[in-house]
């Protein structure tokens, strides 16, 4: 049978996924699963579409492990469990496309090398990803890859919703406001047309709550602003991301502190948000067992700053319809939805406890004035869409 392979990789994790091919060429899941904790504790988890676990290993003191490191562990047992498939096209999450690319892209050498002048735009991702990529290119050459970017969705937002205020000439040269998380928010984009049409059409916020977080305005589905920005290190709190900051810390840093860009870097990207803050984890779900005053301040501040922010993207949009969680955080918490939308009940948001336990999909209370609902992202199956779109046009 033919078949796509998606690969995600995250900052914390690798999600991947395999789908088969009917005879109209239409994929549906076979397989797939997600390398998750990297950083931390590693564990791989591979189930087929029927929930059965094939392949289950945890790395308990796999910290330093990379993303290298267990792509090779995930190459090395997926090798060996393709029998029965012809796998035609293996797609991949970029989270970096730049001014250029704002469509899915057949990979060649040429734009490996155009992505690579972004990986100091987005150095959490964009190295995993491309890494990704030249490993398969050196196992397989002839098969076809498809980079998918997360900026994409967001590249026809209103100018204002891209600009920095900062001397125009910058702008021209790319220093502008991208915006990630595009394929998620492409995906519930799609699943809310489906699951309510009626809203799908109005003003929605997109809260994609992962190890990266952010939030997407939408209108009819389309991408007005979101809270990333330039890089992926923009907007709400995130596991170990600051978001937003004062950009006067940063010259602070460099210049009254002596700390060095790089250690800046290290700072911002891996040792802030959630872990800087609680001192303890950059992981919810290791925070949500713990009762230090520390752990109970980071959350605060990671709701209090996600409701502000779903405040300011209500201006954008000139009201709100609907507000949707999603991913890792998104899906799975009930506190932290709860957190957010008890501060943004100012604005109509009125939460259901017992549905929000039960994790949706609705959770606003059949009252609200703002529905809230809970919609499992999947940016594989988009990975893969993508990637099928791209070969039939090779064709
Ligand atoms: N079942 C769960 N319950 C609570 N939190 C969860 C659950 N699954 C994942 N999370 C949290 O979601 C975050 C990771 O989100 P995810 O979207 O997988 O990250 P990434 O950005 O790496 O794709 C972590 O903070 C993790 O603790
Ligand atoms: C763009 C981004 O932050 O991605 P992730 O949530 O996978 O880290
Ligand atoms: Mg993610």
């Amino acid at each position: 049978m033919k078949a796509v392979v998606s690969l995600n990789s995250g900052s914390s994790s690798i999600k991947f996924a395999l789908y088969g091919l009917d005879a109209q060429g239409s994929p549906s899941l076979s397989a797939g699963g997600k390398i998750e904790g990297i950083g931390i504790a590693p564990h791989l988890v591979a189930r087929t579409v029927d929930g059965e676990t094939i392949f289950d290993r945890n790395w308990p003191d796999g910290a330093n492990l990379t993303h290298a490191d267990l792509l090779k562990e995930l190459f090395d047992w997926a090798l060996g469990h393709l029998d029965g498939y012809e796998v035609v096209a293996i797609g991949h999450r970029v989270v970096h496309g730049g001014t250029q690319f704002a469509a899915p892209r057949l990979i060649d050498e040429a734009l490996l090398d155009a992505l690579d002048a972004l990986c100091p735009l987005a150095p959490l991702h964009q190295p995993h990803n491309l890494a990704a990529i030249r490993a398969i290119r050196t196992l397989q050459p002839d098969l076809p890859q498809v980079a998918c970017f997360d900026t994409a969705f967001h590249h026809d937002k209103p100018l204002l919703a891209s600009r920095l205020a900062i001397p125009r000439a910058l702008h021209d040269q790319g220093i502008r406001r991208y915006g990630f998380h595009g394929l998620s928010y492409e995906y519930i984009a799609r699943r809310l047309r489906d699951i309510d049409p009626a809203l799908a059409g109005g003003r929605i916020i997109a809260a994609h709550l992962g190890n990266g977080a952010s939030l997407c305005a939408m209108r009819g589905g389309r991408s007005v602003d979101t809270t990333m920005g330039f890089t992926a290190l923009d907007g709400l709190m995130m596991g170990t991301r600051c978001g937003s900051i004062d950009p006067g810390v940063v010259l602070h840093l460099q210049t009254q502190m002596g700390m060095s860009a790089a250690e800046v870097e290290q700072l911002l990207y891996k040792q802030s948000g959630l872990l800087g803050v609680s001192g303890i984890s950059s992981d919810m779900r290791a925070l949500a067992a713990s009762d230090a005053p520390e752990v109970e301040e980071a959350i605060s501040l990671f709701t209090w700053r996600a409701a502000r922010e779903a405040g300011a993207l209500t201006a954008s949009l000139g009201g709100l319809d609907g507000l949707v969680f999603t991913a890792g955080i998104g899906e799975n918490n009930a506190d932290v939805r709860s957190r957010i939308c008890r501060r943004l009940e100012w604005l109509g948001l009125e939460i259901d406890g017992l549905a929000n336990a039960g994790h949706g999909p609705v959770i606003s209370l059949p009252d609200s004035r703002v529905k809230i609902l809970v919609i499992p992202t999947d940016e594989e199956r988009m990975i893969a869409l993508h990637s099928l779109t791209i070969m039939e046009k090779r064709t």
